[in-house]
């Protein structure tokens, strides 16, 4: 058993991370923090984990935290760099959702988030935590930088085929939409049931902070080539979910082979689930799952490729990935405790 300390647990992420870890067999409660709810039990702030714990939230502090094994950070941008390097000097292992070290060049980092990179001094340790790539760097690290909710869909969806490098100098295009969990639980205006429950917005159209972490991920994959992309984000009227439309022209093609491509890329990925060429995958088939789902499209007169990515933001997209990158980091089965079905209908 290991010992599990989550900062920000009163959050959507933190109890998305408490709803998959109550379940887990080898991790242990030990700290779960809010500043806002100090004292109170969780299972009266979230009913749903009545008869799981009873464990009250805590102030975060770092002696606490650095007593247990691994601490997920649940936080906004910021936090982890703040505490992150007194809990690796007690000894725990870090796996942050945030996005505080998921960009490798700080400049780039500070750019996008408009403040001053905390932490640039651990900041090279951090391994990226996207498994389907990163898998044996995860095993061994003791920094794990969780993907973003949009970049997950999108490298999932692309990566296959920037690795075949079938992918020239063209622009890409990601056209992705979201459920409001992906705003957080904060209270915003532009997240109340009156603005969001009956309408479909395009956001962060002139640029949003997951642009570079996308660019960082393809270039990768693509060796360092110079892959760019153009990402549109809409906001949805669905509480979760991610469905990413991608866009790449790759004439001379057959489906046939895209598809041999894709299968074969993940045929031993336990989260990543290629459905048959011409398929609809639905945010619905993976509500609450830890599972990617994709589709490839192909229009032979155009050489245009259509790949469709759909994840929970709250499970592939953040908890459900952190998770998969403990059990990968403590030697566990992958799939440990992340065994959950979608929810139908
Ligand atoms: N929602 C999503 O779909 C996804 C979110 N993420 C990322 O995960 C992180 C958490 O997101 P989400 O759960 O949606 O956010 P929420 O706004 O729902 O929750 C934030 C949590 O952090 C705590 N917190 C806020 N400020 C501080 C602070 N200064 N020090 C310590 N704790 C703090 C809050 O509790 P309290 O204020 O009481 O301490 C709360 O528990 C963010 O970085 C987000 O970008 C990543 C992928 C997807
Ligand atoms: C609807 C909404 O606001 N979605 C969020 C999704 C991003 C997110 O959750 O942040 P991470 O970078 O930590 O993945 C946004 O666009 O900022």
């Amino acid at each position: 058993m290991i010992k599990v300390g989550i900062v920000g647990g009163t959050g959507y992420t933190g109890v998305e991370l408490l709803r998959i870890l109550v379940h887990h067999p080898e991790t242990e409660l030990a700290v779960i923090t809010s500043r806002s709810e100090e004292g109170v039990r969780l299972d009266d702030m979230y009913p749903n984990l009545r008869g799981y714990t009873d464990l009250q939230f805590t102030v975060p502090d770092a002696d606490a935290l650095g007593a247990c094994d691994v601490v997920f950070f649940a936080t906004p941008h910021g936090v982890a760099h703040a505490l992150a390097e007194e809990v690796l000097n007690s000894g725990a292992r870090v796996v942050d959702l945030s996005a505080d070290f998921r960009l490798k060049d700080v400049p780039t980092w500070e750019k996008w988030y408009g403040q001053e990179h905390g932490a640039p001094g651990i900041l090279p340790e951090a391994v990226y935590g996207l498994p389907e790539v990163y898998r044996s760097d995860i095993s061994k690290a003791r920094l794990v930088a969780c993907p973003g909710c949009y970049p997950t869909s999108v490298e999932l969806g692309l990566i296959p085929l920037i690795e075949q490098g079938l992918i020239d100098d063209q622009l890409l295009i990601a056209d992705c939409k979201t459920g409001v969990s992906g705003a957080g639980r904060g209270a915003k205006v532009g997240s109340l049931f009156a603005e969001t429950a009956d309408s479909f917005m395009a956001y962060g159209t002139s640029g949003h902070r997951h642009l570079p972490e996308i660019r960082q991920e393809l270039r990768a994959a693509a060796g360092g080539k110079d892959i760019d992309i153009t990402f549109t984000p809409h906001l949805a009227p669905m509480i979760r979910g991610i469905l990413a439309t991608l866009y790449a022209r790759i004439p001379g093609q057959n489906i046939d082979d895209l598809q041999a491509i894709f299968e074969k890329r993940y045929a031993d990925e336990p989260f990543v689930d290629v459905l048959p060429a011409g398929s609809q995958p639905a945010t619905r088939s993976v509500k609450g799952s830890n599972v990617c789902r994709l589709a490839l499209h192909y229009h032979e007169d155009t050489g245009q490729v259509i790949v469709l990515s759909a994840i929970d933001n709250l499970v592939k997209g953040s908890s459900g990935q952190a998770v998969q990158c403990m059990n990968i980091m403590f030697g566990f089965p992958e799939d440990m405790g992340l065994q959950h079905v979608a929810l139908m209908p």
